[in-house]
Parts: structure tokens; sequence; C-alpha cells
């Protein structure tokens, strides 16, 4: 478990080791051309996806991409104009078909954790387990607390206990009834940097061991990346890409998506004679045919600034320090715009101003412009 890393002071957690998780049935849950619209605007305009069973699926979008929206119409809270739900191949919404919130058997977790502030724990998270005689309840949702490693605050309230602590309170609250899908909305999105990777981690690890299909929330790339087998990237309620980490970094769709996943520098290019041609030279080969106009993103890692002869002359207007890296501005004749570069620190010297750029390949990626783009 995370948490093990940080000493009990720090976390106020008590490190206990856990019960294994108590097992759901996962399911697959599919969008089928799901469009939704709240008044006259539309908010999704034909989304299909599928979570597969016990995968791990981030929806990744920038704020009012849709992606709330695509949970609440999952839980059964809202219901889409057009399209319809698939729990496990069944129909579960659609044009003649809506089931019921809690006959869907999937578990909703949200951004604040919403637990009742006057329930003490056990009763917040017995909360959901209202089918089960109250003897029963209360050894599921002590098991629930057990697996998050929190049996021994079941008569605390809410109050008593860190942000890290609620967090997994809400998580054995949405695990205990087993649900076959679990949703979450931003669910770190409260905890400070330090906590938010260790109750990531945990997080990660119990729902792995209940080996249920989630479907988490992010706006945060890196967030979506350690957490997802799988990334779902959507803008203005539509799906731009989905894939694993590796497929989304290294072979974005689109521009948009490339700056999701890395500081970018963007400059015009052309493709003459197989190479693609920028006003700093030539940075790729290209299968295209001459002439093509194309938008060529460098990712800022991929600039490198030293003294060797291979490359453009530079010079550096800007320079911050930010603890293992540092971030460059540097001026190059034929630019309009500097160009940004963040390099390991330490390797260029302090007093040096004029510089050589060059390129790593592996840092360019180049997208053939549409008619729209130009
Ligand atoms: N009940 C509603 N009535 C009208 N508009 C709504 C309603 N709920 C959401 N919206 C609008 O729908 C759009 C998508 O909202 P949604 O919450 O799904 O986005 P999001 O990607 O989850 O954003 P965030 O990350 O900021 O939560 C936003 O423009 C929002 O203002």
């Amino acid at each position: 478990m995370g948490a093990e890393s940080l000493s009990e002071a720090q976390t106020g957690d008590h490190a206990r080791p856990r019960t294994s998780a108590g097992v759901s049935f996962a399911a697959s849950l599919a969008f089928e051309d799901v469009s939704h619209r709240f008044g006259s605007t539309e908010i999704l305009s034909g989304i299909s996806l599928a979570a597969k069973p016990g995968e791990i699926l981030c929806l990744l979008g920038p704020s009012g991409s849709g992606k709330t929206t695509m949970l609440r119409i999952a839980a059964g809270i809202e219901r889409q104009m057009a399209g319809r739900l698939l729990l496990n191949g069944r129909e579960i919404a659609g044009p003649n078909v809506f089931v019921t919130p809690e006959k869907r058997g999937v578990g909703l977790m949200f951004q604040d954790f919403a637990l009742f502030p006057h329930m003490n724990i056990l009763d917040n998270v017995r909360f959901g387990l209202n089918a089960l005689s109250v003897t029963a309840a209360k050894r599921e949702a002590m098991a629930a607390l057990e697996r998050v490693g929190l049996d021994h605050a079941a008569r605390n309230y809410p109050h008593m206990l860190s942000g890290g602590e609620q967090q997994r309170v809400a998580l054995a609250r949405a695990l205990s009834p087993r649900p076959s899908v679990l949703l979450m909305d931003e669910p770190f999105s409260g905890l400070d940097s330090r906590l938010k990777d260790v109750v990531r981690t945990d997080t990660l690890q119990i729902l792995r061991e209940s080996r249920a299909t989630a479907i988490i929330v992010t706006h945060d790339a890196e967030e979506a990346m350690r957490l997802g087998d799988r990334i779902a990237l959507i803008k203005d309620g539509r799906l731009v890409q989905i894939g694993t980490a590796a497929e989304l970094y290294g072979r974005p769709a689109s521009l948009f998506a490339a700056g999701f996943f890395s500081e970018l520098n963007v400059l015009d290019g052309e493709v003459r004679s197989g190479r693609v041609v920028t006003p700093i030279g030539p940075v790729a080969d290209s299968p295209s045919s001459d002439g093509t106009c194309v938008t060529v993103a460098l990712r800022l890692t991929g600039l490198r600034l030293d003294e060797t002869d291979r490359g453009v002359e530079g010079r550096i207007v800007a320079r911050r320090f930010l603890g293992g890296v540092e971030l460059f501005t540097v001026a190059v004749e034929g630019l309009d715009q500097p160009l940004r570069s963040r390099m390991r620190a330490g390797l260029v010297s302090e007093n040096r101003r004029d510089v050589v750029v060059s390129i790593d390949p592996r840092d360019v990626i180049v997208f053939e412009k549409t008619p729209e783009d130009r």
C-alpha cells in the first residue's frame, strides 16, 4: 500500500494490513452513439466507447467538455437524448428503455466524497446497503472499511478524518454494494498533491482487488496516465481519441491531443523532397507530396540547447529553475515566437546566452493541415 511510504504522523493513518477486497462481477459498459443537449446547447455528440470488464477507463478532457454528463448518463441520473447505454450488452438506457439508477448495479463516487457529516463512518458506509439486513449490512460495511484500512475509525465522524481518509471512506461506501461498474468523478481533486499520490496508488490497488470496472473522470493527463488502462480524450462533447497512455502520447490524433499530454512548441511547415521543412530547418521525414502544409509540434523536452554546430542558433531570453529541470525561452531568427525548452537543470551554464538548438526527432509530431486550418 502506498501509504507505507509516508509515516503515520504524516498521513494521519494507522498502517494496518488490509483484508483482500470483496470481488465484484465486472461488467462492460458501452456508450453507443450517445448525444445529449441542455436546452439548445449540444453537450455530447455521438459518443461511442466502451469500458471492458475489469478495466479502468479514464475520461480525460478540459473543463466543460462533458465528462461529468457522461458519468451522470451512465449512472442514470441523466437520460441521454439519443443513442444507447449497454451494460454487459444489455440495453439500460435508450429510446424505449430506461433502467433506474438503483437497478443498474453501478456505483458513483463524487469529487467532494459527499459523506454525511452527522453520521459516523460505519453508518456512512452502511447507507448504501439498505437492501441487506441490519446485521449483514454492518458486516459488509466493516469489511469494506477494513479493505481500505479504516475499520479502526468506524465510530468516528467525517470531520475527524483527514482528506485522504475521507476519500477512502467514500471509496469503501462506493465499493461495499459491490457494483459491477464504479463511476468516479475527479475523486482526488480535493487532496493536496503529496497526499494525492498516496491515495491514488491505494485506490488503484483497491480497484484492482475488487475487480470492478471503473470509469474515472479527470482533467489531468498525468493522472489519467497513472490510473487508466486506457484513456478516452473528450473535447466539446466529442470523443477525440481512445487508447493506452503510450498510444495517446506517442501517436496523438490531433494537435489538441498532443497538447493535452505534453507542452509543445508549434510551428508551420511544408513538405519538400520528403522532408518537413520549418523556419528552423528540416525536422522530420514525410511520405506526403511536395507542398503539403503541416503543423509541427515539438515537445519541450525534445529541444536541446548546447554548443554543437548541428542545429540552429538561438539566444536565451529567459530561464526558470524548476528543481530537477530548467525551462528556457530561446529567440531564434525567422520565428515570431521564441521556442521553449525543458532541460535537466545544470546542463547550460548560468551566464550562457548564445546556444545552438537541436531537436530530438522522437519529440517531433507532424499533422497535415486540413483546409480549415489554413
Ligand atoms: N444541468 C445542466 N443544465 C445546463 N447545462 C449544463 C448542466 N449540466 C452541465 N451543463 C453544461 O454542460 C457542459 C458540460 O458539463 P460537464 O459538467 O459534463 O463537463 P465536465 O467535462 O465534467 O467539466 P468539469 O471538468 O468542469 O466538471 C458545461 O458547459 C456545463 O455548463
